[in-house]
């Protein structure tokens, strides 16, 4: 598909020009003659790159300005500066705060191509790295600043370069491969291999070969994932489902630290440290039988706890932050801005599917919001299960039963619903609810009570 250019510049004869020079060489080009029809042009759909004068008469905003918001909102989108005589230190200013490079009018139709494939081949480079790190885990963060957070990534940090066996539990979706990437990131392995085996989407037929690989007569073998881990570390993800026979070989491969491959004789050693996930009750699991005991302790030498969403609600604001940019940076969907109604609807939600879910409402969001680079992302835009955790908007249902009731009655009944939610929305924290919500910390406290609130 060709590339999609973006040319802004007020001088019509210099739009045509330069877009005529980019479409004989199989660009695409738009353009724009002021920085409000360039934000429209940029947030209707990103283009590959930008060439943005710096001087734009009439224009509500100079180039340099135009750029702090495209680096605001598309820090990868590379933008090529246009100085006309007396700009060029504008132009040097310019790269500094981000522009990839400057041509100067005059300018040759040779250099003008040239500057434009070498800010998009930078441009794919760019791309490239950040996605081979964030497979490799190298880039993957475990975000938010709530206690329950904090916490966990000092375990993280402090069991990390030990070589214990680590058990991470907590609800689907909450980060628990997050947090393995993470710990193997900092240990003494982190140069070496990173292998996930889902014990909940392999048949109990293949996950010995998966675990173990297999072994012919004629001696032909392949690797399975205990090998390839060989040097890093094996992530056994949902290993509550590990079959019963895979779980006695595997604790046979503790002990003896070596194991044979599937239908081969040939003894394999291997330097794994292996972090296993659960989010089921592990222990439970072992007292009715279904996991061994003796693997259970073996595996679970430092057990870690990964806490659900919902128990850290605090995190959320930065966790979408977070999310908008990776998913504006893949899909090229704007940035938006979430009003403060509807985050604290996403914050009082319960996100039974936790952060992925959370991901996922975030990315549905930013789909829903259309075109507009300054749509503010408003409760209605929210899909109805995340809704249902708000408390009743005028006209609802909610407020048609408060209707039928004496003032009294429906007042308790909304302050309690209100209150309620602001307190988790703030995970707890009464000082930071009574400051949001406009009270004196010893009144929310007595009014608390009063409803039976709390203590
Ligand atoms: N604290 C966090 N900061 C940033 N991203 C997070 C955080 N926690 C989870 N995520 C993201 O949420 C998604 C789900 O996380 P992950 O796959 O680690 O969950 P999980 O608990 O292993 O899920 P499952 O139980 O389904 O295997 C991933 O995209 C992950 O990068």
């Amino acid at each position: 598909m060709a590339k999609d250019i973006l040319i802004v510049d007020d001088e019509a004869d210099i739009r045509e020009l330069v877009g005529g020079i980019l479409e004989d060489e199989g660009f695409q080009a738009r353009a724009a003659k002021n920085s409000d029809e360039a934000l429209r042009e940029i947030g209707s759909r990103r283009p590959s790159l930008v060439f943005l004068d710096i001087w734009l008469q009439g224009s509500r905003l100079d180039g340099l300005e135009i750029l702090e918001l495209i680096k605001q909102d598309h820090p990868d989108l590379p933008v090529v500066m246009i100085s006309g005589h007396g700009t060029i230190e504008t132009a040097v200013a310019a790269i500094k705060e981000g522009a990839y490079d400057f041509i100067e009018k005059p300018f040759q139709a040779d250099r003008l191509v040239l500057v434009a494939q070498r800010a998009l081949e930078a441009s794919r480079l760019k791309r490239e790295v950040r996605d081979l790190r964030e497979r490799s885990g190298e880039a993957a963060q475990l975000l938010g600043h709530s206690s329950a957070m904090n916490q966990l990534r000092h375990a993280v940090q402090r069991i990390a370069p030990t070589n214990s066996r680590v058990m991470i539990s907590g609800p689907s979706g909450s980060g628990k491969e997050l947090a393995a990437r993470t710990l193997h990131g900092l240990s003494q392995r982190s140069s070496g291999p990173f292998i996930v085996i889902n014990a909940a989407t392999i048949t109990p037929e293949n996950m010995e070969i998966a675990l173990f690989g297999t072994e012919t007569q004629d001696g032909r073998r392949q690797v399975g994932a205990l090998e390839e881990a060989h040097g890093g570390t094996l992530f056994i993800d949902e290993v509550a489902d590990m079959p019963r026979e895979t779980q006695n070989r595997i604790l046979r491969v503790l002990v003896d630290q070596n194991f044979t491959r599937v239908g081969g004789t040939s003894r394999v050693h291997v330097d794994v440290r292996i972090v296993s996930s659960t989010s089921r009750d592990l222990e439970r699991e072992v007292q009715e039988g279904r996991f061994r005991e003796d693997l259970y302790h073996r595996l679970s030498v430092v057990p870690v706890r990964v806490p659900a969403l919902a128990e850290r609600r605090e995190d959320i604001p930065e966790l979408i932050q977070h999310f908008m940019m990776q998913i504006s940076r893949s899909s090229g969907l704007p940035v938006r801005t979430v009003g403060e109604d509807a985050l604290a609807v996403l914050q009082s939600h319960d996100w039974p599917g936790n952060v992925r879910q959370l991901r996922n409402n975030v990315e549905r969001l930013m789909i829903l919001a259309g075109g507009t680079p300054d749509a503010i992302i408003t409760s209605e835009l929210l899909p109805a299960e995340v809704g249902a955790s708000l408390p009743p908007a005028p006209g609802s249902t909610r407020a048609e039963h408060l209707m039928a009731l004496p003032l009294r009655d429906a007042r308790e009944i909304f302050e309690r619903e209100y209150l309620i939610a602001q307190i988790n929305r703030f995970g707890g924290n009464i000082s930071r609810t009574a400051e949001f919500i406009g009270m004196e910390r010893s009144a929310l406290h007595r009014k608390l009570k009063s409803l039976g609130i709390g203590s």
